[in-house]
């Protein structure tokens, strides 16, 4: 089976090119002002512009209003929309017809109970990607946490769209967390950094090399 990785929260050079040398399918841009990894839309556009054919960028928002969605997607060349926060299904379906670009929008998993909301995104969104529920601390990020959720959730169910799973991975649990869940795509962040915000390229390639070896 080949799973595809997408590795999220990119903001310097080097690691974007360990990502994309290692067989990264995406790679994320956060532009949420709040999360250690924010990054400037020039400087995403100037990452953006490395990307080889084949590897598609993803521009991470939270609630975003219209403004800031024209300021970033009128400088940085984005393949795809990521949805993080509690986005409807109507705004949703706003957004992809006034930006013209696919939306994956993020699935919040703490228990079964969770995921009649990815059923009412699918009716809209191209893509799903499930997350672990933030810790209900006021000052966590609505994601990025390096939480897992249990996978078993997932287990044997399928849905109408392709879907992406997040939340706490790593080198050393992708494997075991693709076998329970049937993912073909995975998404990583706080597992390949050597602290919140910085990328480590050499965990960017473990990642990689585990997730391409599947
Ligand atoms: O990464 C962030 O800082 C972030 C901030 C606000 C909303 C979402 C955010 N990240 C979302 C992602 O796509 C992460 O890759 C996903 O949550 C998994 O993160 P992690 O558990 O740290 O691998």
């Amino acid at each position: 089976m080949t799973v595809a990785a997408k590795i999220c929260g990119l903001t310097e050079p080097e690691s974007l090119r360990a990502a994309v040398a290692g067989g990264a399918r995406y790679v994320g841009f956060v532009f949420y002002p709040r999360s250690p990894r924010a990054i400037a839309p020039p400087m995403a556009a100037e990452l953006a512009r490395l990307l080889p054919t084949g590897v598609r960028s993803v521009g991470l928002f939270v609630d975003p209003d219209d403004e800031f969605l024209e300021h970033v997607t009128g400088q940085v060349p984005l393949d795809l929309i990521q949805l993080h926060g509690s986005e409807t299904p109507r705004r949703i379906a706003e957004i992809k017809a006034r930006y013209a670009l696919p939306v994956m929008k993020a699935i919040r998993v703490g228990g079964p109970e969770d995921l009649t909301a990815a059923l009412e995104a699918a009716e809209v969104a191209d893509r799903l990607l499930f997350d672990a529920k933030p810790p209900a601390k006021v000052s966590a990020l609505p994601g990025g946490n390096g939480i897992a959720f249990d996978w078993t959730i997932l287990a044997g169910r399928s849905w109408p769209r392709p879907w992406m799973l997040s939340g706490g991975l790593t080198a050393d649990n992708v494997a075991e967390a693709v076998r329970v869940t049937g993912a073909t795509e995975v998404d990583v962040s706080s597992g390949v950094e050597d602290r919140p915000g910085h990328k480590d390229p050499a965990l960017v390639r473990a990642f990689l090399s585990t997730v391409t070896g599947l």
